[in-house]
C-alpha cells in the first residue's frame, strides 16, 4: 500500500495525528538499559508495543542508530514494526540530499535496505537530488521546508527576488512543478504556527510532517488549527517527550500515557 493510503488508514483507524519519533539515545535509556547501545532495539520495540495503537506513523531518526553503530538494530526495528504494527507507516528521518548518483544510493538505503514507507530529504541541492527517490512506487518523499529550529530562519526566511521567502518557494515547488509523481510532503516545525498556516495555504493537500511539539515546546492545538484540513493530512511528531517520559521499569507505560495525552490534545483541536 502507498505511504499516502497507509497514513490515511492509520490516522482514521487510530483516530490519531500523532507520530512517535524513535530517537534512542543510549545515555537516556531507562534503568537496566542506560548507556548500553546494544539495547537500542529492545528499547524501541517496547515503545512501539506501548504506542502502536495510538499513532498515525513512527519516525526513526537514523543518526541515533548510525552514531552507535546500530544500523543492524534499525533494520531489526523496521522489520519488527512491519510485523507487529503493519498498518502504521514508517518515515525514515534521514534528511539526505546529494547529487543524483549518490542520491540513488541513499534512496536504495531508505526504501530497499530499511524498507521505509517515506523518507525526509533536504531540497537544498535541487530537483535532480530528489528525482532518484521518485521511481520507488508509492513511497513518500518529505522535503524540509520550514524547520523547527531557530537557525532554520537563517536560510529559509531569506526573501527571493519574486518576494517569496525561501520556505514559501520550497512549498510552491513541492505542491507544483516538483510533484510529478504526487508523492511529496513537507516538513514544517510546530514552533512556527504562522509559517505552518502559510505552507498549508500554498500546499493545501500535501502531507505535512510537523516536529516540534513536546520537548521543543511547540503548541499542539495551534499546530492543528494552523495545518490540519480534511484534505490536507498532518503528522505531528513527538520524540523525546514520549520516549523519556519515564526512566524506570515503567518507562513504556509512561511513554504510553504521554502519547495518549498528546493524541487527545491533537484530536480535541481538530474537533
Ligand atoms: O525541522 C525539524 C526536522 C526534523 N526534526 C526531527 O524531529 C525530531 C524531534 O524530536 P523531539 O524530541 O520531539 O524534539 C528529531 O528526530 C529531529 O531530528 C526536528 O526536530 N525539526
Amino acid at each position: 500500500m502507498s505511504f499516502a493510503r497507509m497514513l490515511a488508514a492509520a490516522t482514521a483507524r487510530h483516530d490519531s495525528l500523532l507520530c512517535v519519533g524513535l530517537d534512542p539515545d543510549p545515555a537516556r535509556l531507562p534503568a537496566g538499559m542506560k548507556g548500553d547501545a546494544s539495547r537500542i532495539f529492545d528499547f524501541c520495540a517496547r515503545i512501539v508495543d506501548a504506542t502502536k495503537d495510538l499513532v498515525c506513523a513512527f519516525k526513526p531518526q537514523i543518526a541515533y542508530f548510525a552514531a552507535h553503530r546500530a544500523e543492524d538494530q534499525l533494520e531489526q526495528l523496521m522489520a519488527y514494526i512491519r510485523r507487529n504494527a503493519p498498518e502504521v507507516p514508517v518515515i525514515l528521518d534521514a534528511k539526505r540530499g546529494d547529487i543524483g548518483s549518490t542520491a540513488e544510493q541513499y534512496a536504495r538505503e531508505a526504501f530497499v535496505r530499511y524498507q521505509a514507507d517515506a523518507v525526509t530529504l533536504s531540497p537544498f541541492m535541487g530537483f535532480d537530488s530528489i528525482e532518484p527517490y521518485l521511481p520507488y512506487d508509492g513511497k513518500g518523499v518529505i522535503l524540509l521546508c520550514r524547520t523547527s529550529n531557530p537557525g532554520g530562519s537563517d536560510l529559509q526566511f531569506q526573501t527571493l527576488d519574486n518576494g517569496d521567502r525561501l520556505f514559501e518557494h520550497v512549498a510552491r515547488l513541492a505542491a507544483g512543478a516538483w510533484n510529478r509523481h504526487g508523492r511529496l510532503g513537507l516538513v514544517v516545525g510546530a514552533t512556527f504556527p504562522q509559517e505552518l498556516a502559510r505552507v498549508r495555504e500554498l500546499a493545501p493537500t500535501l502531507p505535512l510532517l510537523i516536529p516540534g511539539v513536546g520537548a521543543q515546546g511547540g503548541d499542539a492545538a495551534a499546530t492543528v488549527r494552523a495545518a490540519w484540513r480534511p484534505e490536507g493530512p498532518i503528522i505531528v511528531n513527538s520524540s523525546r517527550a514520549v520516549l523519556y517520559a519515564g526512566a524506570g521499569e515503567d518507562f513504556a507505560a509512561r511513554a504510553r500515557a504521554v502519547a495518549l495525552a498528546t493524541r487527545s490534545e491533537l484530536a480535541a483541536a481538530r474537533g
